[in-house]
């Protein structure tokens, strides 16, 4: 398995757990392997130190996640293959939650087939409430979190230990939301800062701007990203926004035949499921947002 890339090294733990640096064999081309990936190597496994190995072969994935710069970006990326969990964290303040940010989220995780969890960081500074509030209707999980210092040792850890064991999970989030605070607590020595990447560029820093994968105690992984400020979602067909909008779905077959749930539909059930009570109206206006910054394109 492929645990860290950098600058076209690729750091894979073997089955029994050897670390074995290697390149990638030509034929595969560029940006062919990607964290998560489970490949096969021929040449130097040793592991020992200097020595390279090269992957001559990606197993087939069962996931991939993508993710695009801009909507209109047709330059998608792979985040990380093989993941079945997306833990969208994000904090309850020191950056604000981003709800369109989150929902962005949910829909690449429902494209991606995996499920989501959402993990609300800070609450030693403030209400996860109403941000919990606002994701109820969905059926996503939730856990919340607290790692400040006067907090010690951090109850809350044991029941995201518990949705992530024998798992793999990728973190996804706005930059400063504590990801990596949160994979150094869930794996312990791991480092975040100077982590597996340290292994490959043998520098003290964290300079990849790549995913890395730690192994959890227990069983599972846990992918870090780096964070990020959009997750754009030129690969995924818009008529599929809805589907991760599970609350809002639910209202939708009531809607005329057609209807694509957007600003200017004249009779969709959404206004009738908002006037009535039974969905708060932020929920459709973030959907409808995203919708409309999502103009359709060839292929859609
Ligand atoms: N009060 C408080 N501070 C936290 C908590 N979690 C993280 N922090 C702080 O928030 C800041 C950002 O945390 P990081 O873990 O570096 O955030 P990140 O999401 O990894 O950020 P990137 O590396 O930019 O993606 C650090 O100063 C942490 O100490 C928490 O639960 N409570």
């Amino acid at each position: 398995m492929v645990i860290a890339v950098d600058r076209g090294r690729y750091t894979c733990v073997t089955g029994e757990g050897r670390i074995v640096v290697a390149m990638t064999a030509r034929e595969l081309g560029r940006g062919a392997v990607v964290v998560g990936d489970r490949v096969g190597l021929v040449g130097d496994v040793s592991g020992q130190e200097g020595s390279l190995a090269r992957i001559v072969r990606v197993e087939p994935r069962e996931s991939v996640l993508r993710r695009t710069a801009d909507d209109d970006d047709p330059i998608e990326r792979i985040v990380v293959a093989n993941a079945d969990q997306m833990v969208i964290v994000t904090s309850v303040t020191d950056p604000e939650p981003r709800p369109r940010l989150i929902d962005r989220c949910l829909v690449a995780a429902f494209d991606a087939g995996m499920d989501p969890l959402l993990c609300v960081t800070k609450a030693d500074l403030g209400d996860p409430a109403p941000l919990l509030d606002r994701y109820a209707p969905l059926d996503t999980p939730a856990v919340v979190t607290s790692l400040s210092d006067s907090d010690v040792p951090p109850r809350s850890l044991d029941e995201l230990h518990g949705e992530l064991h024998g798992r793999t999970s990728v973190l996804v989030g706005h930059s400063g939301v504590g990801k990596s605070t949160l994979v150094n607590a869930l794996v312990p020595g791991s480092d975040r800062a100077t982590g597996a990447v340290n292994v490959v560029t043998g520098r003290g820093r964290h300079t990849s701007t790549s995913a890395v994968a730690l192994r959890l105690p227990g069983e599972g992984w846990v992918i870090d990203t780096p964070g990020i400020r959009s997750f754009g979602l030129a690969h995924v067909d818009p008529d599929t926004f809805i589907d991760a909008f599970s609350d809002l779905a639910e209202e939708t077959d009531a809607c005329p035949r057609g209807c694509t749930h957007g600003y200017q539909e004249p009779e969709c059930a959404l206004d009738d499921a908002v006037a009535a009570g039974r969905l708060a109206p932020e929920r459709v206006e973030s959907f409808r947002r995203l919708l409309s910054s999502r103009e359709r394109q060839a292929g859609d």
